[in-house]
Formats: C-alpha cells, structure tokens, sequence
C-alpha cells in the first residue's frame, strides 16, 4: 500500500470541479513529477495531500490515514508552496532553528550549506527576499526537512536558471542519499527528465497519463511529411500543417509495420521530448496557435 493513495477523489469549489474522481497511487520513495497545463488541478490535488484542504468526495490517504487537520501527518509530510510564512521578526537562522526543534530529521549543516551556495545570507529576514530568494529558502527547508514526504509545488519560481540546474541537482542528491517520497509540480517538464522516475499528467481535474519518465521518452513519435505520405497512419494523436503540403504528425505507441513504411519513404521518425509531448496529450480541441493569426 503506497502512503499517498487517492481513490475517486473530487474537489469542487462551489460550481468549479477542480479534481475529478481521480484515483492515483504515488510511488513510495520515488521522485514523482504532477505535471499538466495551467489550471490542471496540480495546486488543489498537493493541498489535498498536504492536508491544508479537504477533500469533496473520495478516499484519499496519507499514511493510511486522511490527511486534513492529521497531526501524524503534519509531523512526517512537509509542502513547500509559495505561500510559505515565516514570523515577521525571524531572521533565515531563526527560521532553521525553528524547523531543528520541530523536525527530527532536519540536517541543520546541509541548510547552512545550501544557504551559503545559494547567496541567502542567514541573517536577513526572509520578508525582505526577492521572489527567487524566497523560492530558493524554500527549496532549501525541503531539502533539509528531511520528511518521509515531501511535496514540492514549482519549487523554482522566480529563480533563475543557474539556481534552478543547482536546485535540481542538489534534490537528486539528497534523495540519493536519503530515498524518500518526493512529489514535484511543475511546468517544465524539459528540465526535469533526467530527475524524475514517475510522472502524472492531469488536465482538467483528470488524470491523462501516470507513467515512468522512461516510458513517456519513448511513448510517440513525430514524422513530418506530405498528406500522401502520412494518410493510413494510426493512433495520431496530433497534427499540425507545415506549409505546403507538408505536416507534422505526432504517433502515439507507433506500430512497427507503420514505422517500417514511413522509413520505406525515406521519411525521419524521431521521438518526441515529455515536455512537447504533455502538451499534445492536454491540447486537445484547442487548436493551433496559428489558428488565432
Ligand atoms: N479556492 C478556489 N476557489 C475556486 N476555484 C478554485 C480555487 N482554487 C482553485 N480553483 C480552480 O481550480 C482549478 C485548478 O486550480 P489549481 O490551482 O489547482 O491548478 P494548477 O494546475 O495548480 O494551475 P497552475 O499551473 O496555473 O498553477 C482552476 O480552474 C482554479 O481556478
């Protein structure tokens, strides 16, 4: 049994359904990435997880138990989200000193460390960071926290890229060093491939996809063609126009007798990335951005 399990789990604001019966298993000591567009659900579903919201309908567990108002799991599951708040008056050392005393497993040197490599001076007041500073103290109390889970919701807003690559690096070493269950939203799936083992795509409250990263690498392809050569193929989950007579077809699963044909014609099938490939999965009857010019 996995610690975070959700079974027809929906979530609706008044009229608005933002989760709609999902029904999920995270894997244990994983590093699990909840993708999909904007709006998808991915805020409300780590809420629910985190506890800090409730569920409408559905069972959803943590530890075996629900989440909301749990004090077991408030203890062994921590959230870092952009609506972290420290006391006014806390400089970022307080702040440590804070979550030593409250969490057992917080590594005070590797904080102090990660600090000092990130430019955080620990003696500022974390209402005085900039919008990345304060995504990077964030960042850095989940890496430290050290909690059986730990949920991060796109952890690196604002911070810029040489941070982002070092933020990144530093969580596959530290789950390395200490496995744990690691849930990560985001939306750029591009610079988390080579991080993640699972993904969850969800579009409009529903799940579309729960897969390993290595599988989604190699989940369609992209060939681009003229209608003739194109027409007969299967499972096309996208198509796009070219210019003149000449399109863009994304294959999800391609048979190998389409593959064969396609390389009969002399044409170049390649995989498509994760992140393109979100985007084709959750796009549908949207249409074209050159469809609005
Ligand atoms: N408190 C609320 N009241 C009403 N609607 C809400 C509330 N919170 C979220 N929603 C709606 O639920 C849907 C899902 O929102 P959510 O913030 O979970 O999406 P998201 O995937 O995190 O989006 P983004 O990637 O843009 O941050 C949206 O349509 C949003 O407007």
């Amino acid at each position: 049994m996995s610690d975070i399990q959700l079974k027809n789990v929906t979530k609706r604001y008044r009229q608005k359904t933002a989760i709609s019966s999902l029904t999920l298993d995270i894997p244990d000591k994983s590093m699990t990435g909840l993708v999909g567009p904007n709006g998808a659900g991915k805020t409300t579903l780590l809420n629910m997880i985190a506890g800090f919201e409730k569920t409408t309908d559905g069972e959803l567990t943590v530890f075996g138990e629900e989440p909301f108002d749990h004090l077991n799991v408030a203890a062994n599951l921590f959230y870092v989200h952009d609506g972290m708040m420290y006391p006014q008056d806390f400089r970022i050392a307080d702040v440590f000193r804070a979550f030593q005393t409250n969490y057992p497993h917080w590594d005070q040197a590797l904080a102090e460390q990660l600090a000092q490599h990130f430019g955080l001076d620990i003696r500022q007041m974390p209402r005085y960071l900039s919008k990345g500073q304060a995504s990077t103290l964030n960042a850095v109390i989940g890496l430290a926290v050290h909690t059986p889970v730990t949920l991060f919701d796109e952890p690196t807003t604002g911070m810029d890229y040489g941070v982002r690559r070092d933020f990144y690096r530093a969580l596959l070493k530290s789950y390395l060093a200490t496995p744990r269950t690691i849930v990560l939203s985001s939306h750029l799936l591009n610079e988390l491939e080579d991080l993640l083992e699972h993904v969850v795509l969800i579009n409009r409250g529903e799940l579309v996809l729960q897969t390993e990263m290595d599988d989604l690498k190699h989940y369609a392809v992209g060939v681009s063609g003229t209608e003739e050569q194109l027409n007969g193929l299967e499972n096309v989950l996208y198509q796009e126009s070219l210019g003149f007579n000449q399109h863009f077809w994304v294959i999800e699963h391609p048979g190998e007798s389409d593959l064969n044909r396609l390389r009969e014609q002399g044409l170049s099938v390649a995989p498509v990335a994760p992140a393109d490939l979100c985007v084709y999965l959750t796009q549908t009857g949207k249409g074209d951005i050159d469809d609005v010019f």
